[in-house]
């Protein structure tokens, strides 16, 4: 998991043209992996009840492995919801929100959310790749330029800031913005 996930940020740097241990980097050498287990029981009112409520990751990326039969995971775009096929045995790598704010808004963090099923359980693991609380994250300098100003302040335990929002129902990226009053 572990090479998994550096892998991946020096590659997601490297196509940015930019150092490729810029977001790893940002990491910190004591960020956290934290693993949930999801278990989604059959819902007689799939109708009614999600399994997961709307949300963007809070992590720099999560790997998840999503159920091999049953699916439910749906991306939400311009208020339509995309259903993320199930690939057995597959990864989904998915761009939290720290690397939205690392990358100056080019990755983005997609708001998800999980459907429930009638008839069948569901079980999942996902897998959060958390920067280290102390070292503080923001965009990569080489990221911001004329076309594309600087997007979010730099930010230190994205994860205090995240809470308050997401239970509030708002996007705690939203928080991370650089207030357009000053521009
Ligand atoms: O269970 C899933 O498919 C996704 C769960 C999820 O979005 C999460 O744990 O953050
Ligand atoms: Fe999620």
């Amino acid at each position: 998991m572990k090479l998994l996930s550096e892998s991946l940020l020096k590659a997601m740097a490297a196509s940015l043209n930019v150092e490729e241990n810029c977001f790893l980097d940002q990491c910190g050498g004591r960020g956290n992996m934290i693993a949930r287990f999801n278990f989604y029981p059959p819902c007689p009112r799939p109708d009614v009840v999600l399994g997961v409520k709307q949300h963007a990751d809070s992590s720099a990326i999560t790997i998840l492995l999503q159920d091999k039969e049953v699916e439910g995971l749906q991306v939400l775009k311009d208020d339509q919801s995309f259903r993320v096929p199930v690939v057995p045995y597959g990864l989904l790598i998915n761009v939290g929100d720290q690397v939205e704010v690392m990358s100056n808004g080019i990755f983005k963090s997609p708001v998800h959310r999980v459907v429930m099923n009638a008839e069948r359980e569901r079980n999942t693991l996902a897998v959060f790749i958390m920067p280290d609380v102390d070292v503080g994250i923001g965009p990569v300098e080489k990221l911001i330029n004329e076309e594309r100003p600087r997007t979010y302040e730099d930010i230190k335990n994205y994860v205090a800031l995240f809470f308050p929002s997401y239970q509030r129902g708002k996007r705690p990226i939203e928080a991370a913005k650089i207030s357009q009053e000053f521009h």
